[in-house]
């Protein structure tokens, strides 16, 4: 697989659209409520959404809706379809059934180039075997807009965001794994997204960049989907989770409504603590195993 076809919704060329700087404080506006300069809004509406593979059922008739502006965490066990669904809703496999609309507008009947434009995907892995710079990666998620003198700079602007400017220059393949994801997030924000999915994003991350990762997700103001495994990280970030069974929403809420004992214990077969985290309020979890 190369870089390209598995981490932008779609490239298929320069179709229009200026370089201007990301605008988080305009992308908040639309997730406060008020007017979005451009008079669209982006919230992410999924509606029974299933996809099969041989006759098996991955994505079972799954429904959710994020807000517009909000980060929402997808969560659920090892198989239970959540990578499955954000290529879904990304239009990378097509639905046995079911819809998703972006700010109202059928995504997945878009035209490949249009929702390329407006839908990031910053997948687990990726490799290529082309020799690419660190900044030629950042790059290439400019690809669905009109190219300017200006895309370097954004490149370098957003490789700045990730606190990975120093490392422009280097060799792609030379990256370590957490390196490697963040510059994914760096080409997934050049590509100045409606909607942003990520798979797992912060796997490979140290403590810091796991917070300061998802601290940068929210203050982009960008309608997010992120798969998490981490629930304690769910439980500090998200505006909503949704947790996933087998193919199935087994919850969907506030992170303190459905990060509880019960759906734990249902959901992952663990048995769990919930705590107020003092300094910020939100739930922390504690596990122990099943007797
Ligand atoms: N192309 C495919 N062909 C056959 N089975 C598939 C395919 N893609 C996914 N699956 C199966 O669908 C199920 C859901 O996979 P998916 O990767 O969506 O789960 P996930 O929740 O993201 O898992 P994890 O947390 O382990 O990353 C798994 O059992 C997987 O083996």
């Amino acid at each position: 697989m190369t870089l390209r076809k598995t981490t932008v919704a779609s490239t298929t060329g320069p179709v229009d659209g200026s370089a201007a700087p990301i605008d988080g404080a305009r992308r908040r506006d639309r997730a406060n409520g008020s007017e979005p300069a451009d008079g669209r809004r982006d919230s992410l509406d999924v509606f029974d959404v299933s996809w099969s593979v041989d006759g098996a059922l991955i994505v079972d008739g799954v429904s959710l809706s994020a807000k517009a502006g909000s980060l929402t965490g997808l969560l659920g066990p090892n198989g239970s379809g959540k990578s499955s669904l954000l290529r879904t809703i990304a239009g990378m496999t097509r639905p046995d059934g079911g819809m998703v609309n972006l700010g109202g507008e059928d995504l997945l009947g878009m035209r490949r180039r249009e929702r390329a434009r407006r839908v990031a995907v910053v997948e687990q892995e990726t490799h290529t075997d082309v020799p690419l710079r660190v900044l030629d990666v950042v790059r290439l998620g400019r690809t669905p807009h009109k190219a300017t003198e200006h895309d370097d700079d954004l490149a370098r602007n957003a490789l700045n965001t990730v606190g990975m400017h120093d490392l422009a220059e280097r060799d792609w393949h030379t990256l370590s794994g957490g390196e490697r994801q963040r510059v994914h997030l760096a080409r997934a924000l050049v590509q100045e997204p409606e909607l942003l999915l990520l798979d797992e994003p912060t796997n490979h991350l140290d403590v810091h960049f796991q917070l300061s990762l998802l601290a940068k997700v929210r203050e982009l103001g960008v309608t997010s989907l992120a798969a998490l495994h981490d629930l304690n990280l769910a439980a500090s970030y998200c505006d909503h989770v949704v947790v996933l069974d087998d193919g199935r929403v087994a919850a969907a809420g506030a992170p303190e409504d459905v990060l509880v004992p019960e759906v734990i214990r249902r959901v992952f077969n663990v048995d769990c603590d919930v705590h107020i985290n003092p300094r910020t309020g939100r739930p922390v979890l504690m596990f122990t195993p099943l007797p």
